[in-house]
């Protein structure tokens, strides 16, 4: 399966949570194709964000990009449907969060939305060998979840190639996300391993002009 055509997804983790329906208005139309959606329930990961409330406002806002719900939540089947009746578009969620990884990708789908599933840096991929064929999308973690502005983890890097084989041999449209210290002077690198789908929150949301940094992604991802 050819790689799908690349989508830069900032991580509204970095936006300015006073002015958050603008935010998400300025990112899409400086390219955004997805907007990520941190999830953090101060138990899987020492932090605590936002939960359906917020993604429901969105979509009252107007919002009517993917929102690409990353649930760090434990458990996680419970929150589920309400994220799905919010709004979201995709639900990723890690394999340490939930009892049944095999039940919650179900539960995500039977809820009508696209599943993901996430590794963290030292989670093994073998859990690929039995749900791959169920995943829309596999979600690479390039820092240990919970806070945005950390530097990238280089072993992503190979994770990453070793999914966009079994990706490819699957010969299924799933994407490839990766999600953590992002930024223009590694998502070449990181295009290049095998993602298609790229996470960047700290590396848009703290610069002034927000369509400059996205095609400085979008230039270095198409030179890959
Ligand atoms: O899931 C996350 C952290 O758990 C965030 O999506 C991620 O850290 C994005 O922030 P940054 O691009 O600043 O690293
Ligand atoms: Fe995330």
């Amino acid at each position: 399966m050819a790689k799908q055509s690349p989508i830069i997804a900032p991580s509204i983790l970095s936006a300015n949570f006073a002015r958050l329906g603008e935010e998400v208005d300025a990112v899409v139309a400086a390219g955004a194709g997805w907007i990520h959606f941190d999830v953090m329930d101060n138990h899987y990961v020492p932090n605590l964000t936002i939960g359906p409330l917020v993604c429901e406002a969105l979509r009252k806002h107007g919002v009517t990009a993917p929102i690409d719900v990353h649930l760090m939540v434990k458990p996680v089947d419970r929150i589920v449907p309400d994220f799905a009746k919010a709004g979201a578009s995709v639900i990723s969620f890690h394999p340490e969060a939930s009892e049944h990884v095999d039940r919650t990708i179900q539960l995500i789908k039977d809820s009508g939305c696209q599943a993901g599933l996430v590794f963290n840096p030292a989670t093994p991929l073998s859990y690929l060998d039995y749900v791959l064929d169920k995943l829309d999308l596999v979600l690479i973690m390039s820092v240990n979840p919970g806070f945005g502005g950390q530097s990238f983890i280089t072993s992503a890097l190979d994770k990453l190639r070793r999914v966009r084989e079994m990706i490819d041999a699957s010969g299924r449209p799933i994407r490839l996300e990766v999600d953590g210290g992002v930024k223009p002077s590694n998502i070449g690198e990181i295009a290049r391993a095998g993602a298609d789908t790229f996470v960047a929150g700290s590396a848009v949301f703290n610069e002034p002009d927000y369509a400059a940094v996205i095609a400085a992604m979008q230039r270095a991802i198409a030179a890959a």
